[in-house]
């Protein structure tokens, strides 16, 4: 499973070298083997029983369902995360990519206009500063972003033109044409070439690129190489675009213009260009870290078993975790899932209260005029942009108002604490953005408490069950040993509660 399982013989290699080769390739076939093992011993321990308890993942799209899944991967079937290590390094280049394709948008002065339509990080309201406007009329500032535009996007129109092979793939070994998609999925064609990677759940992405060999030749040839010693790997225009890459990130001009138009890529999903070096490295191997932070955006729903051993009176428990898609074309999936659902973990990215959805810039929902009429006092966007923060707190109040979910606990992840941290003490005044906060200290606890009472009042005035359990947690889903703790007692309080429940039956 793991990508050094066959090291080619090299014709000039001394005895020393041949004897380090057949060692790497012993260690390599030894994980490989272990791997396989627990793999089965995994797969056969869930197939033997059928699920006690059920967990549906919500909130909207980018608020991290997905990488909670990883992290429950992460702990109880860490053969399956491990077998799927390498098939992400795809998606971690494609991350790197359109970071590219987004600086290069920005200090595009044509793009101008698109660019502050489709920045995700867009603020609805002035933080106090200026307002920048969007297109340039200096001369000056206009021929130095025209000069930069031409040298960076002709050294890294390698880079651009990789993206489309990185897509290709994706969807290789997928049986239906259109398992790779751009875009939202709901209006073809709006953000396309910009838009978001996603790939269909029923694809067969991973597992093709999982075996870590030639994409090429894997069909073709008798001959097995290790993706990094073929030509035609991604991994080679990257390596070859290297110092390109990296003079485009930290030259000072192209800063400030990120700047004045307000992206903050270091904020936005699948960020990798702090780490140009390794990620471009010929023989990388995405970390765990690196896995919880890659972005490929869910299309349909993502089905997750896995076996609790609770000691020897109480047995095993199995367990299925439902991740659904949270953009607007995709929460139509949520609802079958109610039915005999056991929890539901809901996140809600707090951090994103000055960024709007990136999704189809439509006209609010008759559910969206309504609901927003519920929450007094909730920054509405003057345009059709919608809030994020407010997003949440809809979708949130429309998923504990629920009647079929009534009595199903719900464990509340107050998500991105980390980027919530980063933005205040970089002085984005949440104020600006929700006007209730009023004169409140703009600081990352206050800030926090008050987000949090605000989920948990809306909970409280909007569920019919009061005795409902409810439990909130602050996380950063991406940081792996504080998610784990968190994840254990989550765990421990949900079986608490199906046991309570059973023993009521
Ligand atoms: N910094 C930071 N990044 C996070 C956190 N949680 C998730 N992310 C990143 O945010 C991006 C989006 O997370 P996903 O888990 O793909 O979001 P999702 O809810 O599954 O989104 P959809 O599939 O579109 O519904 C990924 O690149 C994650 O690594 C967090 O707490 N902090
Ligand atoms: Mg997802």
């Amino acid at each position: 499973m793991v990508a050094a399982k066959s090291i080619p013989q090299n014709h000039h290699e001394t005895p020393a070298q041949r004897e380090m080769r057949i060692l790497a390739e012993q260690q390599a076939k030894h994980i490989s083997d272990a791997i396989d093992e627990q793999l089965r011993v995994e797969r056969a321990e869930l197939k033997k029983n059928k699920p006690d308890v059920k967990i549906l993942l919500l909130g909207q799209s980018e608020s991290g369902k997905s990488t909670t899944l990883k992290q429950f991967q992460l702990l109880h079937t860490p053969a399956a995360f491990q077998a799927e290590r390498m098939a992400w390094r795809i998606v971690i280049y494609l991350n790197l990519v359109r970071s590219v394709r987004r600086v290069l948008d920005t200090i595009s002065a044509e793009r101008e206009e698109e660019i502050s339509e489709l920045s995700d990080t867009a603020s609805l309201l002035s933080d106090g500063q200026t307002a920048v406007s969007s297109v340039s009329t200096d001369p000056e500032t206009r021929r130095i972003a025209a000069e930069k535009y031409a040298e960076y996007s002709t050294a890294l129109a390698p880079v651009l033109e990789l993206e489309a092979r990185l897509i290709r793939n994706l969807r290789e070994d997928d049986d239906e044409d259109e398992a790779t998609r751009l875009g939202d999925g709901s209006a073809p064609g709006w953000s396309v070439p910009r838009g978001e990677y996603a790939v269909r759940t029923t694809s067969n992405w991973k597992r093709a690129l999982t075996l870590g060999r030639s994409r090429s030749k894997r069909k073709s040839a008798s001959v097995s190489v290790p993706w990094w010693e073929d030509p035609s790997d991604p991994v080679h225009t990257l390596e070859s675009c290297r110092n390109s890459m990296n003079r485009l990130w930290k030259d000072e001009w192209v800063r400030r213009r990120l700047v004045e138009k307000r992206v903050r890529l270091q904020e936005s999903s699948g960020f990798y260009l702090d780490e140009i070096e390794r990620i471009t490295a010929k023989m990388y191997a995405p970390t765990d870290e690196d896995v919880l932070k890659a972005r490929l955006k869910t299309v349909g729903v993502v089905e997750h078993s896995f076996t609790i051993n609770m000691g020897s009176i109480r047995g095993n428990s199995n367990w299925v975790i439902y991740d659904v898609g949270g953009s607007r074309s995709q929460r139509h999936a949520w609802a079958p899932f109610f039915q005999d659902v056991n929890a539901i973990i809901f996140l809600a990215p707090i951090s994103a209260f000055d960024q709007v959805l990136t999704e189809v810039r439509a006209r609010p929902s008759r559910l969206y005029l309504s609901a927003t009429a519920l929450i007094p006092n909730c920054l509405v966007s003057q345009d059709s942009r919608v809030n994020r923060l407010e997003d949440s707190l809809l979708l949130w109040r429309a998923v504990v108002s629920n009647k079929l979910l009534e009595k199903v606990p719900i464990v509340l992840f107050l998500n991105k604490c980390d980027l919530l941290r980063e933005k205040i003490e970089a002085g984005v005044q949440l104020k600006n953005h929700l006007l209730t906060y009023g004169d409140r200290p703009n600081e990352y606890e206050p800030v926090s408490k008050y987000l949090r009472n605000k989920f948990g009042l809306l909970h409280n005035q909007n569920s019919s069950n009061r005795d409902r359990e409810l439990f909130i947690h602050f996380t950063a889903v991406i940081d792996k040993a504080k998610t784990a703790q968190i994840i254990t007692s989550v765990r421990e309080a949900i079986l608490r509660i199906n046991l309570k429940t059973l023993k009521l039956m």
